[in-house]
C-alpha cells in the first residue's frame, strides 16, 4: 500500500477511481460495520430464509438454474444447489486475469452485493472483503462469459475460492484456495441458498475491466494531446489551428478542452495574432484535426463514466431480494448491455487516437512532409548518415500496432447469440468488449511510447536546426524525455526505451494539463 486511503463498502456509490485504487492497492477496502448497513444486509437474508421455511418458490433457490427453472429442487437438496452452480461453471479458459484485474473484480462484486438486495449473509460479504484485504486472488480465466447471465463462468472461480475450492494467488504463490484460507485462519464459506447466484449472476468482471479501461483511456486522451503539440512543434506546423476563437464556434466541450491543452502546450496566446508559419496556411488533418479526433474520446468519457459507475453501483444479479418490502423480484439485471456499449465505443474512440498518432508519425519521419527534418529523424550527420536509418523501424512497428488496434474495434455486442436452450436468447457480450478494449488500450499505449521517442528526437532536431524555443510546458516535458531517452545519433535498438516509457505511461508518471 502506498497510502492509507481506505474505501468503505456500505452501499453508497463508489467511483471508477475508487475501484482502480483498490485494484492497485493504493487504497484498502473495508466492509462497513455500521449497524444500519449490517441490519439491512441481514434483513434480506433473514427474509429469504423465512420464505424458504414457509415454502415459497424462489428461482435458483428452490428451482434449477436458467432454462432448468421448471425443475423443482426437493428441500433436502436446496443447501447443495449453490455449490453445484459454481461446480458446473468451472469451464473457463484463456489467460488468467492479472492481479489488478482480479482485485477490481472482487471490489465490483462486493459493491454490488453491498447494495443489500441480493439476499446474501454478512459472512459472505466478510469473506469477500477479507480476500481483498489479504490479497487472496482467485485465479479467474478471462474467457467463457456471454455477459448476460452476468459473468457466470469467470465468477464461478470467485465463488469456489470463497468456499475454499480451486486456486488462488496468495503471497506470491498459486496455491489451493483451502491452503490460503487455512493460513489466514478463516473457514471456507458454506453458501446459503441464493448465494451462488448472488456471486455469479452479475456483471462484476466486465465492470471491473471497464473501470480499469476507463482510467487508462482518460490518460491516453491527455497524452495524445501532449504528443500532438510536440509533433506540431517538431514539424514546424501551424499552431494557430488550435486557436481559441476557432474552437469557440464548435461547441463540443471535450474537443475544446483538447484544443486548449494543445494551445497551452504550444504557448499560444489568444490575443496575439498568428506570428509563425503564415507561409503554410493549413497542415494535414492528423495535425489540424487532432482536437476533432481526440475530442471524440474526451467528449465520450463522461458518458462512459456514467454508464460504468451506474453499473458498478447497481444490484446486478437475479433474483433481487427486497428485504424491506419482503419481495422477491425476478428480472434480468445481470444483462451487461451498458458496459458492452461503453467498451465497444471506447475501444473505437481509443483506436482512432492510435490511428491519428500513427498518421502524425508517418508525416514526421518523411522528408516530403516534415519540413526540413532528416529522413527517419536520424540524428547521424556527415558520411555516417548514409548507414543510419533512425526511427524507420519504429514507424513500421507503430503501423503494425495501429492496424492491430483498429482490427479489434469490431463491436462485440452485435455478436449476441441465443444460448442455454434459448433462455439466454439475447446476451450482451460485454466481457468480450471489455477485453477487446483493454487490448486496444495496450496497443495504443505502445503507439504512445513510440511517439514519445519520436517527439523527443523530433523536438531536439527542430530546436537545434531552427533555433526554436518551446513554451514552458513543452520545454519541461522535453527535458524529462531527454533524461529518459538518449538522442538517437547512431542506430540502436529502442526496445528498452519503449518498455520504460510504456511502464511510465501505465504509471501515469507525467502530470498532464488539468489532470489532478
Ligand atoms: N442468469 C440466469 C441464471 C442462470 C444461472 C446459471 C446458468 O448456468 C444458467 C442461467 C437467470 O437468472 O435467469
Amino acid at each position: 500500500m502506498t497510502d492509507s486511503r481506505s474505501i468503505t463498502f456500505d452501499g453508497r456509490a463508489l467511483t471508477i477511481e475508487d475501484v482502480c485504487a483498490v485494484a492497485s492497492r493504493d487504497a484498502r477496502a473495508e466492509l462497513s460495520r455500521d449497524p444500519t448497513f449490517l441490519a439491512r444486509i441481514r434483513r434480506g437474508s433473514d427474509f429469504l430464509e423465512r420464505l424458504l421455511r414457509e415454502d415459497g418458490v424462489v428461482y435458483g433457490v428452490t428451482t434449477g438454474y436458467g432454462d432448468s427453472c421448471t425443475v423443482v429442487i426437493p428441500p433436502e437438496f436446496v443447501a447443495e444447489l449453490p455449490h453445484h452452480l459454481f461446480a458446473y461453471h468451472g469451464v473457463g479458459l484463456g489467460r488468467m486475469l492479472d492481479a489488478e484485474e482480479t482485485r477490481a473484480v472482487l471490489a465490483a462484486r462486493l459493491q454490488s452485493l453491498a447494495q443489500g438486495v441480493s439476499g446474501v449473509s454478512v459472512e459472505l460479504l466478510d469473506q469477500l472483503a477479507a480476500f481483498i484485504e489479504h490479497d487472496v486472488l482467485p485465479r479467474i480465466p478471462a474467457e467463457g462469459s456471454v455477459g448476460a447471465s452476468g459473468d457466470l463462468t469467470p465468477l464461478s472461480y470467485v465463488a469456489a475460492a470463497l468456499c475454499g475450492e480451486r486456486e488462488v494467488l496468495f503471497r506470491g504463490r498459486v496455491q489451493p484456495a483451502a491452503e490460503a484460507l487455512a493460513a489466514l485462519g478463516r473457514a471456507p464459506l458454506r453458501l446459503r441458498p441464493k448465494e451462488g447466484l448472488a456471486i455469479m449472476n452479475g456483471t462484476a468482471v466486465m465492470t471491473a475491466l471497464a473501470c480499469l479501461a476507463y482510467e487508462r483511456a482518460e490518460y491516453v486522451s491527455r497524452l495524445a494531446s501532449r504528443i500532438t503539440a510536440c509533433n506540431v512543434l517538431a514539424s514546424a506546423g501551424n499552431a494557430h489551428h488550435f486557436d481559441e476563437a476557432l474552437f469557440a464556434v464548435k461547441p463540443h466541450a471535450g474537443q475544446q478542452r483538447v484544443a486548449a491543452r494543445i494551445r497551452a502546450d504550444l504557448a499560444i496566446e489568444s490575443d496575439k495574432p498568428a506570428a509563425r508559419n503564415e507561409q503554410r496556411l493549413q497542415d494535414r488533418y492528423s495535425l489540424r484535426c487532432a482536437p476533432h479526433v481526440v475530442g471524440v474520446l474526451e467528449d465520450a468519457l463522461p458518458f462512459f463514466r456514467q454508464l460504468i459507475e451506474n453499473e458498478l453501483n447497481s444490484a446486478n444479479d437475479n433474483p433481487i431480494i427486497d428485504g424491506e418490502r419482503e419481495q422477491v423480484l425476478h428480472g434480468g439485471h445481470f444483462y451487461g448491455g451498458h458496459i458492452a456499449f461503453a467498451m465497444d465505443s471506447l475501444k473505437n474512440a481509443v483506436a482512432n487516437v492510435a490511428d491519428l498518432l500513427d498518421r502524425q508519425l508517418a508525416l514526421l519521419v518523411d522528408t516530403r512532409y516534415n519540413h526540413g527534418l532528416p529522413a527517419n529523424l536520424s540524428g547521424a550527420t556527415g558520411p555516417r548518415a548514409a548507414i543510419n536509418h533512425g526511427l524507420k523501424a519504429l514507424q513500421i512497428s507503430v503501423s503494425a500496432w495501429t492496424a492491430e488496434a483498429l482490427k479489434q474495434t469490431m463491436p462485440a455486442s452485435v455478436f449476441s447469440r441465443s444460448t442455454e436452450c434459448h433462455n439466454q436468447d439475447k446476451v450482451s457480450m460485454g466481457t468480450i468488449a471489455a477485453r477487446d478494449c483493454l487490448r486496444v488500450l495496450e496497443l495504443t499505449e505502445q503507439v504512445c511510447a513510440a511517439m514519445l521517442v519520436a517527439a523527443r528526437q523530433g523536438v531536439a532536431l527542430r530546436c537545434a536546426q531552427d533555433d526554436v524555443v518551446p513554451g514552458a510546458a513543452l520545454q519541461a516535458f522535453q527535458a524529462d524525455l531527454e533524461r529518459r531517452v538518449a538522442f538517437v545519433a547512431e542506430d540502436r535498438a529502442l526496445d528498452t526505451d519503449l518498455i520504460a516509457l510504456l511502464t511510465a505511461i501505465r504509471a501515469r508518471e507525467w502530470t498532464l494539463h488539468d489532470h489532478a
